[in-house]
């Protein structure tokens, strides 16, 4: 296959010197940045008055107390505190957006494995607050555990217009087309096989660059996104903190009327503001936004036989209280070479505690070669059983094995350990395959009590 033709495909050197100036390296860093030399003050966060005519604010991720490891916040120092960016919120429609356990009134659950073809980017007027349509919820987001599952489609660049969660952090993944979020923290661009994490609460505001876009979007009402522990595979590999990659300071000084959308405890509210809120001209911190190109991610698997649980790709985890038993994981299945002797090399059939909620970036899926197509999603619940299609095991099952490179693909999952109720849109959609479930419908029975391999 030629690399070059599949979309989103950069080549190595390219992607290097896509990280340009305007991000800093490193995960969970505690940061800083200013836009005009001496904003940030110097060994303090709150002076009685800062350079620029400042005022100082903090933003928090988490309680003032949590412990070191997981306590996150920044300080922003801007041109007006985000008390002055709002008004009274008026109530407004939410659109096709849903939040757990709002969905549940809504809620069809057909019982099943569900797949979808992908939504397609209509002419519609879609900016990231109209454009975001929910297919699964799970949880409960008042008592900050779950997610939801949405699809982003964008045919307008936001202008005035800003928008935040209070109910959750997004990770988006972009899938046709790139996004620039335009956050109080600065400027994150994502291409299709990247992501941007923005956390709860952050400001920003969505723009398009090449096109209407398609993106999958997962919201994280538990604690924030973190690296999973490596284990036994000891300090490198899966996906290294330098290559996360957090914006430098920007800030708009923009007197215009402009709306700040702000969904909050599942609604929809807008206030009129007369200024853009993206006006953070310095910050210092650990809470701020960031991006990660998913073809950095370096993966570790069999190298002689069997096939290992999807954990080892785990890139993100949002872990819950229980240990390994993770509100979300975001795991993906990249470009790799498949070399394991004697194996039955594709996801063995399986029945999972945790819920699987797939999209296909681009290229081809091993487990479903046809069907499942890039923009496409799938929905294995809680305990419900799938696995290789038909076509998928037989060849699987009959391929001389000899080491072959997953060219040209990116795959990835939300799992969580809370079952995904789809929303009446997502049940509703043309684009739900009714015939999905017969892609096993012609698994042969093998069985022979005479027949034995050949060790
Ligand atoms: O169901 C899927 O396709 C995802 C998946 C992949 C894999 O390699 C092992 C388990 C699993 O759930
Ligand atoms: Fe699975």
């Amino acid at each position: 296959m030629n690399l070059q033709n599949v979309s989103g495909f950069r080549a190595p050197e390219e992607r290097r010197s896509a990280i340009v100036t305007g991000y800093m390296s490193g995960f969970g860093n505690s940061f800083e940045t200013e836009a005009l030399e001496g904003a940030l003050p110097i060994g303090r966060n709150s002076p009685q008055k800062l350079n620029y005519g400042l005022y100082a604010e903090q933003l928090s991720g988490s309680p003032f107390t949590a412990p070191q490891a997981t306590n996150q916040r920044s300080w922003l120092y801007r041109i007006r505190p985000t008390v002055k960016h709002s008004g009274r919120y008026a109530k407004v429609d939410k659109g096709l957006i849903r939040t757990a356990p709002a969905a549940r009134d809504e809620s069809e659950l057909p019982i099943g494995q569900m797949r979808w073809d992908p939504l397609p980017i209509s002419g519609e007027d879609l900016t990231f607050v109209t454009g975001l349509r929910t297919i699964t919820t799970a949880g409960d987001s008042d008592t900050q555990v779950g997610m939801a599952a949405h699809v982003l489609l964008v045919t307008r660049s936001m202008e005035n217009e800003y928008f935040f969660n209070a109910d959750g952090e997004y990770l988006v993944v972009a899938q046709e087309n790139a996004l620039r979020f335009r956050t109080e923290f600065g400027v994150i661009d994502i291409a299709p096989a990247e992501i941007c994490i923005i956390p709860r609460g952050v400001i920003f505001k969505v723009e398009l660059i090449d096109g209407p876009a398609r993106a999958y979007v997962c919201e994280n009402y538990g604690g924030a996104f973190t690296l999973p522990d490596r284990g036994p595979i000891g300090a490198n590999c899966l996906a290294n903190p330098r290559d996360f990659l957090t914006p430098v300071a920007a800030y708009e000084d923009k007197e215009e009327p402009s709306s700040l959308f702000v969904k909050w405890g599942g609604e929809l509210y807008r206030t009129e503001i007369a200024q853009s809120p993206l006006d953070v001209v310095a910050w210092h911190g650990n809470y701020a936004p960031y991006k990660y190109d998913l073809r950095h991610f370096s993966p570790v698997n069999a190298v002689l036989f069997d096939h290992p649980d999807p954990s080892i790709f785990t890139v993100l985890t949002a872990p819950s209280e229980t240990p390994g038993t993770a509100n979300i994981d975001f795991v993906i299945f990249p470009e790799r070479w498949s070399v394991a002797e004697n194996t039955f090399r594709p996801p063995w059939y399986h029945r999972n505690l945790m819920s699987e909620f797939m999209g296909l970036i681009y290229g081809v899926y091993d487990a479903k070669p046809e069907g499942f197509v890039p923009g496409g999603m799938s929905l294995h619940n809680q305990m419900l059983p799938h696995g290789p299609d038909t076509s998928a095991f037989e060849h699987a099952s009959n391929v001389e094995l000899k080491p072959v490179k997953m060219e040209g693909t990116m795959a990835f999952m939300f799992e969580t350990r809370f079952p995904q109720r789809v929303t009446k849109y997502a049940a509703g959609l043309p684009q739900l395959q009714e015939s999905y479930i017969d892609c096993w419908r012609d698994l042969k029975k093998h069985f022979d009590p005479n027949r034995r391999e050949p060790k």
